[in-house]
């Protein structure tokens, strides 16, 4: 367990929260890299290597920088990308171009070509015109891609409506309607600058049910199935997404990727065999289940607000600004008073941020010790979708972050300045 309690402290990866916060300041993210190891190894035991044919793409949408890449190439996954930002820092990185796969539903020609250009391994198409836009790079570069399609499935799946993505009435991937789908994959099937290697679909996030993974799986099989007796074509890889579900609350019954992966996998080598094509290879895209449950944030406790009878209100030094999950969402989080962890937990308090917005709060009716104005709260489970999701808002400086493992801390990503936020402003001349 990475958090654990000594002396009314709490410790994440054998740190003392307290003293990190005293070290770094707060708002501070942390992130424990033997949590984020522990995960790529859980995905190595029960997948990579039981499995052969597979590759995990980490969704580094749920949390990028430079020294997660390194990371992530160390415990020897693949890198899925959705933009031009998070493709350069995996280049500023080194990752290898090979090992990365690039999603997302409007990607620019600018993106494109930065993608082409360093060689990645897959690009995700999304869109019908996405291939004619990737040909013209291609032909003018003389360079041929390897392509997937994003298919939506049509399932609904069991979760925030904003994070669902399977379902047919959404912006991401080809509808399955026959007059759409099969043109496109005969166009794909015969473009001379693209090696079509299959199909990918994601149904959503935030997922404690296998359902909408199988069911997605039996449609997309079917359209490998279809794709193979009108094309004579069998496709050499699968990707399946990610959206494995973490534990937020006591309320969420997170399950192992086995629980997923298995069944899914039993599937597709019969599938495989009863219509004889060697099994295609299998890809997942993981995002949240690797860094969710590795990452707190620590504040300070501010104003404390007793509302009689009604609410009491502690402030923290951050909120929404570097966790938008609960006012996007309706997120969900727990969280502790750091500095007074073995403490009974006699109050019942609303955790609420600085920013000027009374829907800035983080977590509401929060059962705490007796709180006051400098001690350390720290929320759980903010590793995926936090940092990533960040803004300015209220000029806020973005946070810093720590990774911790073992006792030992070193940051990742320097505090933004107040400078640094106003750096790329100008005051034009008939302003001044
Ligand atoms: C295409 C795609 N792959 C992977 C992910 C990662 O999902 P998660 O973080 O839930 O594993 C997402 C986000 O939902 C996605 O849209
Ligand atoms: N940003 C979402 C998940 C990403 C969905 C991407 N398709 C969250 O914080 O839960």
């Amino acid at each position: 367990m990475d958090r654990t309690i000594k002396n009314n402290t709490l410790y994440f990866d054998g740190c003392n929260t307290v003293e990190l916060a005293k070290k770094y300041g707060t708002p501070l993210y942390v992130m424990s890299e033997t949590a984020i190891v522990e995960k790529c190894k859980e995905i190595r035991d029960t997948f990579l290597n039981k499995y052969e044919k597979t590759r995990a793409a980490y969704a580094s949408k749920a949390f990028l920088t430079l020294s997660m890449c390194k990371i992530i190439e160390r415990e020897g996954l693949c890198m899925d990308v959705v933009s031009g930002g998070e493709l350069y820092t995996a280049m500023k990185a080194d990752f290898p171009a090979e090992k990365i796969e690039f999603n997302g539903n409007n990607k620019s020609i600018e993106e494109l070509q930065l993608a082409i250009d360093y060689n990645i391994g897959r690009i995700i198409v999304d869109g019908l015109d996405e291939l004619d836009l990737i040909e013209e790079i291609c032909k003018e570069k003389g360079k041929k891609v390897n392509i997937l399609y994003r298919v939506t499935p049509g399932v609904k799946s069991d979760s925030h409506d904003y994070i669902v993505t399977g379902k047919k009435d959404s912006k991401f991937g080809i509808p399955l309607d026959d007059e759409v789908i099969f043109p496109a994959i005969e166009h794909a099937i015969k473009s001379p600058y693209a090696n079509f290697m299959g199909f990918h679909f994601h149904v959503g996030s935030q997922l404690h049910d296998n359902e909408s993974h199988l069911k997605a799986l039996d449609i997309v099989l079917k359209l490998i199935k279809d794709t193979k007796e009108k094309y004579d074509y069998a496709t050499p890889e699968l990707n399946i997404g990610g959206g494995f579900g973490i534990k937020y609350t006591e309320a969420d019954h997170k399950k192992p990727y086995a629980y997923f992966l298995d069944p899914m996998m039993e599937k597709i080598e019969q599938f495989s065999k009863d219509i004889g094509i060697e099994r295609p290879e299998i890809v997942i895209e993981p995002g949240r289940s690797i860094v969710g449950e590795a990452g707190i944030t620590l504040y300070t406790i501010g104003t404390i607000k007793d509302i009689k009878g009604i609410r009491k209100y502690v402030s923290v030094d951050g909120g929404m600004t570097d966790n938008i999950r609960p006012a996007l969402y309706q997120a969900k989080y727990e969280g502790i008073v750091a500095n007074k962890a073995e403490e009974p937990k006699t109050e019942t308090v609303t955790i609420c941020g600085k920013c000027c917005e009374s829907g800035d709060v983080l977590i509401r009716d929060a059962q705490v010790a007796d709180v006051k104005r400098g001690d350390i709260f720290a929320v759980f489970s903010t590793g995926a979708y936090s940092y990533t999701m960040a803004s300015n808002y209220n000029k806020n400086p973005l946070l810093a972050t720590v990774l911790v493992k073992e006792g030992k801390s070193e940051i990742i990503v320097k505090r933004q300045s107040y400078e640094h936020m106003i750096e790329n402003e100008i005051i034009p001349d008939s302003l001044k």
